[in-house]
């Protein structure tokens, strides 16, 4: 493969970003893109894809070629891919049999997957036997998969219209609106997505509007909405019959819901932003389902966020956790007798899961609830990213 000088500087440039200036990875890489229009299709993703890569694999690359010098970070990258680097100037620096006899020394898991010793230990402690595994799985590239909009297509018609557009989709079991992308591509740009016809969710994240078992007509609440991403899913699996609320802390990220509902073709989403314990009081008893996609470390979805991992500490996982809890234990008062409620973490970590709703279920918040069932989805099992689900009961 050919490298050109200016889309390594385009990398560089992003890698800087990323690094020195702490923004999140795939805002930079869209900006980026943004700024630089002439680039081609095959320029654009070979910075996005050699951008998302160096920052998965950072702390190894730094460890083989300790080094300011981001040609030289590159050059040790490009080596680790199998490719050998041409004649330039600027990796005259780099001793590729110095790096090549470094690694094959190298012992140390953390290093050798790329994460800080300190989650090494704490997913050694929470996952036990399937930790090295699972953190193996999490540095593998994370597949593309769409979620059919049912309120507006079905999954064979968008297979077949993605198709005559050259983009190559299949299906897996367990997973009835999902189709994941043969090749990775950028689909965005594709009539259907602008129609609404589909959106872009992994598999594991479509199992959680599913689990909370909705019915046309229902009220129900998505009480960390975000973007919206789960109350569109619950929408269409609504029929767009009855009514959501979508809450959040952050109404910029209500705002996306609004206009992702309007290309989807949902009428049934009321957003409310939360101002404080005020807002859940009033809402007390006034839920059939309530879903509680609880704000997480993200260890899940690493895969699609490399960069989580050089942005976590055991403090901030700790500061989470806490939210996790206060979340649960006040939000629940939400749901009326007799309805249900899905707690779920793109997480892989027994304390901010199945702990967090052991420890709900024991306090006096939970005496009325009863836990049904819960999916711990593990990457290196399912394929997809790492879920946790749990889907609990109020007493009638
Ligand atoms: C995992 S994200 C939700 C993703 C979203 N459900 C989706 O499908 O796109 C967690 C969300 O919880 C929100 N959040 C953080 N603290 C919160 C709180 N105390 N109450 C409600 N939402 C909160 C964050 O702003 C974030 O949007």
């Amino acid at each position: 493969m050919k490298l050109h000088n200016n889309t390594i500087r385009g990398v560089h440039s992003a890698l800087e970003a990323i690094f020195k200036e702490g923004q999140y990875a795939d805002k930079v890489i869209e900006r980026t893109l943004k700024s630089n229009p002439k680039w081609g299709a095959r320029d654009r993703s070979f910075i996005a894809e050699t951008t998302y890569e160096m920052v998965r694999w950072w702390r190894l690359i730094n460890y083989l070629s300790p080094s300011e010098s981001y040609w030289d970070l590159f050059g040790t990258y490009w080596l680790m891919q199998g490719h050998s680097l041409p004649p330039w100037e600027e990796f005259s620096g780099i001793n590729p049999d110095r790096i090549k006899s470094k690694y094959e020394k190298l012992e140390d898991p953390s290093l050798l997957e790329s994460i800080p010793t300190w989650l090494h230990e704490m997913g050694k402690n929470e996952l036990g036997d399937k930790w090295e595994q699972e953190i193996h799985s999490l540095n593998e590239e994370a597949e593309v998969v769409l979620r059919v909009n049912t309120l507006k297509t079905t999954r064979e018609r968008l297979k077949n219209q993605l198709a005559e557009d050259g983009i190559k989709t299949y299906i897996v079991k367990g997973y009835p609106d999902a189709l994941i992308l043969e090749e990775r591509q950028n689909v965005f740009r594709n009539p259907a997505f602008k129609e609404g016809l589909f959106e872009v969710q992994d598999a594991s994240s479509q199992l959680v509007a599913a689990a909370l078992a909705v019915e046309p007509g229902m009220r129900v609440i998505d009480a960390c909405a975000g973007a919206g991403g789960k109350s569109l899913h619950l929408a269409a699996l609504m029929d767009n019959k009855g009514k959501i609320l979508s809450m959040d802390v952050e109404e910029w990220k209500l705002q996306q819901t609004k206009l992702r509902a309007r290309r989807d073709g949902v009428s049934i989403i009321e957003r409310k932003v939360i101002e404080g314990s005020k807002t859940i009081k009033r809402l007390k008893e006034s839920a059939d389902r309530l879903l509680l996609d609880v704000p997480c470390s993200g260890l899940g979805v690493l895969r699609r966020n490399p960069d989580t991992k050089w942005k976590l500490s055991p403090e901030s996982i700790a500061d989470v956790q806490k939210t996790q809890q206060e979340i649960i234990q006040s939000y629940s008062s939400m749901v009326k007798k007799g309805g249900q409620m899905v707690y779920a973490t793109c997480s892989i970590l027994p304390s901010e899961n199945q702990n967090q709703v052991e420890k709900f279920l024991a306090s006096e918040a939970g005496q009325d609830f009863e836990l049904i069932e819960d999916q711990k989805v593990l990457a290196q099992e399912s394929g997809f990213d790492g879920f946790y689900i749990a889907r609990l009961q109020r007493k009638p």
